[in-house]
């Protein structure tokens, strides 16, 4: 929910090559304060690209990013702002969930006090209390990625980069995830949110942004991109997705595709 005009995210006609492969074509993007964005795009449009040029950890081509109105280059100043979830998070294996976020909260400047209260919280919400001083490596898939997210979030970052954050969980963790993107959303953060679940973004997001071939095809509030997409028997995202993208393939099924996908 948008509570400002200031843009959270500010990016001028971003271009990244890899040699003679273009994977961005000129994206720009104006995110306000608050807001829940869902990045979408079938495989190979440049998603992941995005969110590493919005993050600083890669440089364009050409083009700037501004977050929280901090140059992205400058990785110093942007460290305390941005909290981000890669699709393969970065864990210690050999530490245990409560190591590893002790670790992350000292990295990222929280006090001793505020990191063993923030730490105690998420592991009591997002149920990993009774393992939490197991060692990751002995974690499922989804307990991993609890912990990568609760790792993200630790130091109350202004925005949120969030890559398929539900992927592989079941649908209990994933609502949790769901719950929490808009608890956050609610408390003012900005949440930059690239997925393949469509009804994840159906259920959370407040403006989409649809990536195809590495150009942005498609930007608005979920209702306003369906229905201008409007080919769609159901008018659902799904349909507005296939329409802008041209195919039927590249509709990734989520892991998360059970009754409860579409509830927050
Ligand atoms: N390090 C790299 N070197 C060369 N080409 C790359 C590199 N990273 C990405 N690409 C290419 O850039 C394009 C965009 O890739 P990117 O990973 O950003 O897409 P994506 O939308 O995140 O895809 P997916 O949904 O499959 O994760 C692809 O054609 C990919 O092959």
């Amino acid at each position: 929910m948008p509570s400002t005009n200031a843009a959270a995210i500010e990016a001028d006609d971003l271009r990244k090559r890899y040699g003679s492969e273009v994977a961005l074509d000129g994206v720009s993007l104006s995110i306000p304060t608050g807001t829940v964005y869902g990045f979408l795009g079938p495989n190979g449009a440049g998603k992941t690209t995005t969110m590493r040029l919005l993050t600083g950890l890669s440089r364009p081509s050409s083009g700037t990013v501004r977050v929280c109105g901090v140059d992205v280059s400058d990785r110093r100043a942007l460290t305390p702002h941005v909290g981000y979830l890669p699709e393969t998070p970065p864990l210690y294996e050999e530490f245990s969930a409560r190591e590893q976020l002790e670790y992350v909260a000292d990295l990222r400047d929280v006090s001793d006090e505020v990191a063993a209260e923030r730490i105690e919280r998420y592991l009591t919400q997002f149920e990993l209390l009774d393992d939490a001083d197991r060692r990751i490596d002995a974690y499922s898939k989804g307990m991993k990625q609890k912990t990568a997210f609760v790792q993200s979030v630790l130091h109350d970052p202004d925005v949120l980069f969030l890559d398929e954050p539900t992927s592989g969980l079941d649908p209990r963790a994933a609502r949790r995830i769901r719950e929490s993107i808009l608890a956050f959303a609610d408390a003012g953060t900005t949440v930059f949110l690239s997925t393949h679940i469509l009804p994840v973004v159906e259920a959370v997001a407040d403006e989409v942004g649809v990536l195809y071939e590495g150009r942005l095809v498609a930007e608005g509030p979920p209702d306003a991109v369906t229905s201008r997409a409007a080919t769609g028997e159901s008018g659902s995202l799904e349909d507005a997705f296939l329409a802008v993208t041209g195919g039927e393939d590249d509709v990734a099924d989520g892991d998360e595709t059970g009754p409860n996908a579409s509830e927050p």
